[in-house]
């Protein structure tokens, strides 16, 4: 006899399907080192599908996908979700149009967390790919990504989270020492918001060291 969840079975099943081929990618990229990084996408208005907490992310199975309220206690399931469930959830509970968050840790986004952690921010300026972030049309706007104190305490962090959104428009954040949370309306948009991400922090990295001691 099958337990009656309140949530769309088939749906889980699709967006597990997509969260498994999806973060494989970003696994066999190196963003994803010792069973780190987290994803979800939302199910629907009260639920969000998201990794299971501890699993190896390069070879995630559709059991390694559980389903959280939006307060992120696990529904359904006796899993227990991604240690860091409370930043993807108080994202989809305070903004109805994001529909998927991603958290990796690959060396890029670790390293500049550390170098620009005093700053408090990089300063992504210049870049043409600055246009990969909705609503950024131009490459002349400065875009600033927030760089946290890293805590593992996570009603600590997503209060730091939550004040970055009074300063405008925001794609994603780093915390010191861990790594990068991106978000986007969907999978294709989340993704390319990581991407750019990593490109432009790999461009800041690159710069830093052509131009040490000049
Ligand atoms: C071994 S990585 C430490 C925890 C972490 O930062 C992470 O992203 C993975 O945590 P989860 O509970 O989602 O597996
Ligand atoms: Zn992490």
């Amino acid at each position: 006899m099958s337990e009656t969840v309140p949530y769309d079975v088939h749906r889980l099943r699709e967006l597990a399907g997509e969260i498994i081929v999806n973060v494989r990618e970003l696994a066999a990229l190196g963003w994803t080192p010792a069973t780190s990084s987290n994803f979800s996408h939302r199910l629907d208005d009260a639920h969000a599908a998201i990794t299971v907490s501890g699993r190896d992310k390069g070879k995630l199975r559709e059991g390694d996908i559980m389903v959280v309220d939006m307060d992120g206690r696990a529904v359904g399931s006796d899993h227990r979700p991604s240690a860091e469930t409370l930043l993807h959830t108080q994202l989809y509970a305070r903004f109805p149009d994001i529909g998927c968050v991603l958290h990796t840790h690959s060396r890029a986004q670790t390293i500049a967390s550390r170098l620009f952690a005093g700053a408090g921010h990089v300063r992504l300026e210049g870049y043409e790919l600055l246009k990969a972030f909705r609503g950024n049309d131009t490459h002349e706007a400065a875009v600033d990504v927030p760089v946290l104190p890293n805590s593992q305490d996570m009603s600590t962090l997503a209060a730091q989270v939550d004040a970055l959104f009074d300063r405008g428009p925001l794609w994603g954040y780093l915390i010191d020492g861990h790594g990068l949370y991106a978000w986007g309306r969907d999978m294709a948009e989340a993704r390319r918001h990581l991407d750019a991400f990593e490109f432009l922090l790999d461009c800041e990295l690159e710069l830093r060291r052509l131009t040490a001691g000049h």
